[in-house]
């Protein structure tokens, strides 16, 4: 989890910096360029000044430059601004620079129209219309600075611009240079691929597009290999496939303090595992340390049970109990050791065993089913007012009665992924899954902190892109992206770990969204240190070394 902004903060942010006088608009623009330039000669230092002559294929000799040579793309807006200052940092470092203009250079905003004439004094700058001729084959770099944080509406008439970026993009498959070269130069996309929407990383297009999408011919956003934004990622870095169409992101320092961060630093995430870890288990018992119930379903169905309930006792529960029913008790016996098990017999079974005051988490949902008892089920638990996390089958009934739904409440903790959402929260899903014509779009985050304001406790919104809310409008994501990607998670029962760790960290005492953050984060940090061939089982089993690493 990282600090992630939304377009508007980082222009309050931005603007905050001018007023006070800390910095103007036209540096700011100048350190972006220069931020840009920085980050492609250190992700490819043999294109930086000192590193010697460009490559050059042995075709490719006798043509008239010798050196590096690019193509700046820029737009109407200050994304093009920043294109025009590292179309004059490339030429004044000796590139060959051509630079395209989508829009009319009139029209510029201030600081842009500075950087669009300091430009013109060293080089001519082209139309980019349906006429324009752009090759891109022994360029060393494509710049993307068409569009950035602005973007409102969908892209016209750059379809086939965007067909040879997103070739590029694609032909590549590694960022070294050489393999690339001469037919498919890097794109560097300057804040965010052109057509993206900052704040929900989803591609903002139309109906025509859409079209032309099913028919599988222009695309409607730029890709990147490398993107550079500045101060710090925004949102569409992160969500949905944003983290697919940025490539890798570097955040280049423009120098500017600020305190606006809806998610958390990797220090408090380190803090709050730390505090799951055993070394707040040096004073007390087992059951200072809070005692789960994990209920598991009919016989054959305590799998997903099960490995919640071994999730939970790692992370740190000093007790787990996993119920049954009474003719589940064999099996589960034959599985299971350090948990406890115990018969729960319907309702009833479930209200005595929750007589016991120790019990302060419950896990109700995993391998369930959706019978009326399993409804019963998660009445008693939600009127035992227990902090609890409600997955899976819990999620379905939920999502099918409005007298349970009615129940949740602030110590619940809900972990739907899509098609639980979609079940929970119909409407919610329907505006995220419609094209995003207009940009800010609806995003995965805005749905989240809806469903947690409509639920009245923590949504837990799964995917490689994790939002977790709660109703008072705090928000985090836990992306699975970049550096933190582990696709392999996608395996099953790996949600049921989740659960499980949540679970732990709620008897551990934590409150429902830090016990959601904390287990979502540690739950990606179980699978990046495993890796892949993971299987759920291998989640619980990899957090003692997580938590060694982390110096617990
Ligand atoms: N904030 C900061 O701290 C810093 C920001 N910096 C840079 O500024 C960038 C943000 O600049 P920005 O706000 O000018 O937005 P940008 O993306 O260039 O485009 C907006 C323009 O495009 C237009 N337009 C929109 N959609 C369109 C479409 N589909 N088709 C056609 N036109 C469309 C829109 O026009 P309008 O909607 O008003 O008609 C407007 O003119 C940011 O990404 C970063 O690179 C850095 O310099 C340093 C610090
Ligand atoms: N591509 C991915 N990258 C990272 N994490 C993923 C990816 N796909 C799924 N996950 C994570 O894996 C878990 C899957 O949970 P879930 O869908 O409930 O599966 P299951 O029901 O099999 O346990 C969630 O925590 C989700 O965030
Ligand atoms: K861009």
């Amino acid at each position: 989890m990282t600090e992630l902004l939304t377009a508007a903060q980082m222009r309050a942010i931005e603007q905050a910096a001018i007023a006070s006088g800390e910095v103007t608009g036209l540096e700011l623009m100048e350190r972006a360029g220069r931020g840009v330039v920085e980050a492609i000669f250190e992700e490819w230092p043999e294109l930086a000044p000192s590193w010697g002559p460009a490559p050059k294929p042995p075709e490719f000799s006798g043509q008239d430059e010798e050196g590096h040579r690019a193509v700046v793309l820029c737009g109407p807006g200050n994304n093009g601004g920043d294109g025009f200052v590292v179309a004059r940092l490339l030429k004044e470092a000796g590139w060959a620079v051509e630079v395209f203009l989508y829009g009319d250079a009139e029209k510029l905003p201030p600081d842009a129209k500075v950087n669009y004439e300091r430009w013109g004094e060293m080089g001519e700058v082209l139309p980019l219309t349906p006429q324009a001729s752009l090759e891109l084959a022994h360029r060393h770099i494509v710049i993307d600075a068409m569009f950035g944080t602005g973007l409102a509406r969908p892209l016209s008439g750059l379809g086939p611009f965007l067909r040879d970026i997103c070739d590029c993009v694609d032909a590549g498959g590694s960022l070294q240079l050489q393999e690339r070269w001469p037919f498919s130069p890097p794109v560097v996309a300057i804040d965010i691929p052109s057509g993206i929407c900052a704040d929900s990383g989803r591609p903002i297009f139309d109906e025509a597009a859409a079209e032309r999408i099913r028919r599988g011919s222009s695309p409607v956003c730029a890709a990147a290999n490398l993107t550079v934004s500045f101060h710090a990622r925004k949102l569409g870095h992160a969500l949905a496939l944003g983290g697919f169409w940025c490539g890798k992101v570097v955040c280049a320092d423009i120098g500017i303090s600020s305190q606006a961060s809806r998610t958390l630093p990797r220090s408090e995430l380190v803090k709050m595992a730390n505090e799951s870890g055993s070394r707040f288990k040096r004073n007390g018992h087992k059951y200072s340390h809070g005692h789960a119930v994990i209920l598991s379903g009919s016989v054959g169905k305590g799998g997903a049970a099960r490995l919640a309930a071994r999730a939970a006792l790692r992370v740190g529960a000093g007790a787990v109990t996993l119920g049954c029913p009474p003719a589940a008790v064999i099996e589960n016996a034959a599985q299971l050791n350090a948990i406890m098990l115990r018969a729960v017999k319907g309702v009833d079974g479930f209200n005595a065993a929750l007589e016991d005051d120790r019990i302060n988490a419950l896990c109700l949902g995993p391998g369930m089913g959706v019978s009326d008892e399993s409804r019963g089920l998660i009445e008693a638990g939600l009127k035992s007012g227990r902090a609890m996390v409600l997955d899976a089958d819990a999620l379905t009934l939920i999502g099918r009665d409005a007298l349970l739904f009615g129940m949740l409440h602030e110590k619940c903790v809900l972990t739907p992924h899509g098609g639980e959402f979609a079940r929970l929260f119909p409407d919610l899903a329907e505006t995220l899954a419609a094209p995003a014509t207009t940009g800010p779009a609806y995003s995965k985050v805005d749905a989240t902190r809806e469903a947690a304001k409509r639920a009245g406790c923590t949504v837990l919104f799964k995917g490689p892109d994790t939002v977790i809310a709660d109703p008072s409008g705090r928000c985090s994501i836990n992306a699975s992206v970049y550096e933190r990607s582990a696709p392999w998670l996608a395996t099953a029962g790996s949600g049921d770990v989740l659960a499980g760790f949540i679970t732990g960290l709620l008897a551990r005492g934590f409150a429902p969204m830090r016990a959601a953050e904390t287990g979502a984060w540690l739950h990606t940090e179980c699978a990046l240190s495993f890796g892949p061939g993971l299987i759920a089982e291998d989640l619980p089993e990899e957090l003692p070394k997580v938590f060694r690493a982390l110096g617990i």
